[in-house]
């Protein structure tokens, strides 16, 4: 019996911790059609769901003039007879042979995600993840995986496209500005970047301020929320994902980051976006400080129009609230014709996310304003989520429920499908819905040629049938019942529909 080569790296492989790109080295045969004197174009559009698609391989070459290779996937396509009767009869009218060639494989064929799990040990959490921030990878290495983290360094150094630098955090990420201690595993000793988002571009030292790729969404959510013309208060800036494309919109935006550094890149990114200077300001204070002085000072001058007050900094912005209240005293209070709105963010760890975020928030105030939050919201599945809150003109500063501005609620639709992409980001669900797919896809191939073997069987079973019966004919008639092909086909089905269950069930 012949085993179906897999395109896995070798077993040799498992538990390295340094790279040795000889150990990836394999050998396997796939089959392989031979053109000869035939267009590629005439052939390719039936066969190429069945292509060999491989990192760093191209499955159709020109090997001489008048041949061409077309190599198939052997996990899919094992002998000229897995293919569908007519590609077959095709190329049986063209002459097109199909042979197993010899192949060699190497670490340069083998993905990121392939690499890491032939390397890295099993039935413990893998490198599920890693984000890019401009030519920086940056990974979080759990206790387990740091005998690995040479390894893991050269491979995404080696595979991730315009890596210069790849750097694992070390220590937790509870500091001031929120930045964190990093290692660099490989690569330039070069922490200073640039990004794009929100069609601004963005630059940084990502070893001395905050930044978030993941947040990106989440960024853009309310960069689109908010309208030209609008106030923002950003009051925990960094260095500038919501208030530079939202000044850049022509919104007028009060920018504060107690960090300095972040404080010097924002007011650098305002620069390099071309943002009017009337559009902005900024500040770097502490964010009570900024809600005291600046908030308290111009939101009377702003009463009229839609004011927006961003408090992302979710491990504290809810004690910040505190600050609100009694933020006016009566005499003082401005007749709000709109009322500003506050979007905070917060950590709620916990399945019932909303009544905890809710409760913690409350708690944090020092009075009942359940009622008058608009929206609770998960931004990510790392039970982070945040709440938006109106304030206003009770007696101050009661935090005010103002569902008619509800922004959110306008923006529902969007938001709630917002969530569920953030949700399919999850690298690792990725990969798994991305293994079921192409599990999927070969159950596909392969069910479409058993059921044309079982459509051949079934004209034979239906010719032996009407012989056998032959003289007893009428009498038969109507009594014989031929097995239908739905029947047959539908056990064979079966497996594709449990397949597609489990894609359901990863809601992508
Ligand atoms: C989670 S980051 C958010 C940055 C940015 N808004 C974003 O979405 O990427 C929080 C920011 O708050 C700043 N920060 C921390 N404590 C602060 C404080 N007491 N007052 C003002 N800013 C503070 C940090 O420097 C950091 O840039």
């Amino acid at each position: 019996m012949t085993t179906v080569p897999n395109l896995k790296p070798p077993a040799q492989v498992a538990g390295l911790t340094t790279l040795d790109k000889n150990l990836f080295k394999k050998n396997i045969t796939v089959p392989c059609l031979i053109l000869k004197n035939v267009k590629i174009s005439s052939v390719l559009p039936f066969v190429k769901n069945y292509l060999l698609k491989i990192e760093n391989f191209k499955p159709v070459c020109n090997v001489t003039t008048g041949e061409s290779h077309v190599y198939f996937n052997p996990e899919i396509i094992g002998a000229f007879s897995d293919l569908p009767p007519e590609t077959q009869k095709l190329l049986n009218d063209l002459c097109v042979q199909l042979e197993l060639k010899p192949l060699t494989l190497n670490y340069e064929n083998f993905s990121i995600e392939g690499v890491f799990r032939a390397v890295l040990p099993p039935n413990v959490e893998g490198m599920s993840s890693f984000t890019k921030v401009g030519h920086i990878v940056h990974v979080n290495l759990r206790e387990h995986l740091v005998p690995f983290k040479d390894i893991i360094g050269q491979v995404l150094f080696d595979k991730v496209p315009n890596c210069r630098t790849v750097v694992n955090k070390v220590g937790s990420i509870d500091n001031t500005y929120r930045n964190f201690q990093m290692e660099v595993l490989r690569g330039e000793n070069d922490t200073q970047t640039h990004v794009r988002e929100n069609k601004c571009v963005f630059e940084f030292d990502f070893a001395k301020v905050y930044w978030n790729s993941r947040l990106c969404t989440e960024h853009e959510r309310i960069v689109n929320m908010i309208e030209s013309g609008d106030v923002v208060f950003d009051v925990f800036a960094g260095v500038g994902p919501f208030s530079v494309p939202l000044a850049r919109k022509k919104c007028q935006v009060f920018a504060n980051d107690l960090n300095p550094e972040s404080f010097k890149w924002l007011n650098h990114n305002f620069k390099i976006n071309k943002v009017g200077e009337n559009y902005f300001k900024s500040y770097n204070k502490d964010g009570r400080e900024f809600i005291l002085g600046e908030v308290k000072e111009l939101l009377p001058k702003f009463s009229a129009k839609n004011v927006f007050i961003l408090m992302n900094l979710p491990a504290l912005a809810v004690d910040f609230l505190t600050t609100f209240v009694d933020l006016f005293s009566n005499d003082e209070l401005p007749e709000f014709g709109k009322h500003p709105v506050v979007v905070v963010y917060c950590f709620a760890k916990g399945e019932d996310f909303i009544n905890i975020a809710k409760k913690s928030l409350c708690e944090k105030i020092g009075r009942n304003v359940e009622e008058k939050i608009t929206d609770v919201f998960r931004v990510r599945t790392t039970a982070k989520f945040w709440s938006k809150i109106t304030y206003g003109n009770e007696k101050i500063p009661a935090l005010a429920l103002n569902p008619k501005n509800s922004v959110m609620g306008k923006n529902k639709k969007k938001l709630n499908s917002v969530f569920k992409v953030a949700g399919a980001k999850s690298l690792k669900l990725k990969a798994k819905a991305k293994a079921v797919k192409s599990e999927l896809k070969q159950i596909n191939n392969k069910n479409k040629a058993k059921i044309t073997e079982i459509d051949k069987e079934l004209v034979n079973l239906q010719e032996k049938v009407r012989n056998s019966t032959g003289d007893q004919k009428k009498e038969t008639k109507n009594k014989t019942k031929l097995p239908s092909r739905q029947n047959v086909t539908k056990e064979v089905g079966e497996k594709s529909q449990d397949t597609l269950k489990q894609l359901n069930a990863m809601q992508l």
